[in-house]
C-alpha cells in the first residue's frame, strides 16, 4: 500500500551557537499524524521543510503518488506550488488585513480582480468557520479562538493537499484550549485533508491524531 505521507528529510542548520542535523524518516497511512518530541528535536523544522520553506533540504517528501521533493531525481517544488496549508504557532495573521483579506491571501494574487468563484469560496469558509460577522474585523479585535479559526480557514482556502499545524492550540488558555481542541477535531474530521501536527500535549494527540511520530535530536525514535 502507498503511504499517505512518505518522508525522508535531511536538513543541516548552522548558526554561531550550534549546528543541528536533522535526518527524519517516516511514513504514515493515517489521515492525521502527530509529531512529538522535546524542545529542539526538530519538529518545526520537519514541517517547514515539508512546506518547502527550508532551503537546502534534501531527501524526499511524497504525498501518496505525488512528489513534492526528491533531490536525487532533481525535484524540489517551490513552496507556492506544493499547495500546503500551514497554521503557525502564533497563527501569523496579517495584522493590517481584515479577516476576509487574510483568508483571501493564500488563494489569490494581490492587486488582481477577485474572480466570483473565489469570492464564493471565501463566503463558504467564513460561514463554515462561523466568521461571517467578523469578515471585516482586524486580527487585533479577535479572541484567541477566533484567530485560530481564521488561521485554519486561510490554510484550507486553496484546498491544500496537506495541512501542517504547528502547536495550533498552544497560544490558548486551558479552558479555551479544551473547547477548541474539540472544535478542531470536529473540523479536521469534516475536511478530511491529510494532516501533520506538532504538539506537546497528550490530550491533543488523543483528540486529533491517529498515529504518532516521536523525534529526538533530529531523528525519529518511535513511530506508531
Ligand atoms: N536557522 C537556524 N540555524 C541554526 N539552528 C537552528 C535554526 N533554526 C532552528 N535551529 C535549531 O534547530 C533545532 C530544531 O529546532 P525546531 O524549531 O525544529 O525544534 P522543535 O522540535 O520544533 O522545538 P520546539 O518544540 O521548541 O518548537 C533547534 O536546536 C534549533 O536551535
Amino acid at each position: 500500500m502507498t503511504a499517505l505521507l512518505d518522508i525522508d528529510l535531511r536538513v543541516a542548520l548552522h548558526s554561531d551557537e550550534r549546528d543541528f542535523e536533522l535526518h527524519a524518516r517516516f511514513g504514515t497511512a493515517s489521515m492525521r499524524t502527530a509529531l512529538l518530541g522535546p524542545s529542539g528535536a526538530g519538529k518545526s523544522t520537519v514541517l517547514l521543510a515539508v512546506a518547502g520553506l527550508v532551503p537546502g533540504a534534501k531527501g524526499h517528501v511524497r504525498l501518496g503518488d505525488f512528489t513534492l521533493l526528491d533531490t536525487a531525481a532533481g525535484i524540489d517544488l517551490p513552496a507556492r506550488e506544493r499547495r500546503i496549508g500551514f497554521v503557525f504557532q502564533d497563527y501569523a495573521l496579517f495584522p493590517h488585513m481584515t479577516v476576509e483579506r487574510n483568508i483571501l491571501f493564500g488563494m489569490h494574487r494581490l492587486g488582481a480582480a477577485v474572480p466570483p468563484a473565489t469570492t464564493a469560496r471565501i463566503g463558504e469558509l467564513l460561514h463554515q468557520f462561523d466568521l461571517d460577522k467578523l469578515a471585516r474585523a482586524y486580527p487585533r479585535h479577535l479572541s484567541g479562538g477566533q484567530k485560530q479559526r481564521v488561521a485554519l480557514a486561510r490554510a484550507l482556502a486553496p484546498n491544500p493537499r496537506l495541512l501542517l499545524l504547528d502547536e495550533p492550540l498552544s497560544a490558548l488558555d486551558t479552558a479555551l484550549r479544551t473547547r477548541l481542541r474539540a472544535e478542531l477535531a470536529e473540523m479536521l474530521e469534516r475536511v478530511q485533508v491529510p494532516t501533520l501536527l506538532v504538539t506537546h500535549d497528550p490530550h491533543d494527540v488523543e483528540a486529533l491524531a491517529q498515529s504518532t511520530v516521536q523525534l529526538d535530536n533530529g531523528h525519529v525514535v518511535l513511530a506508531e
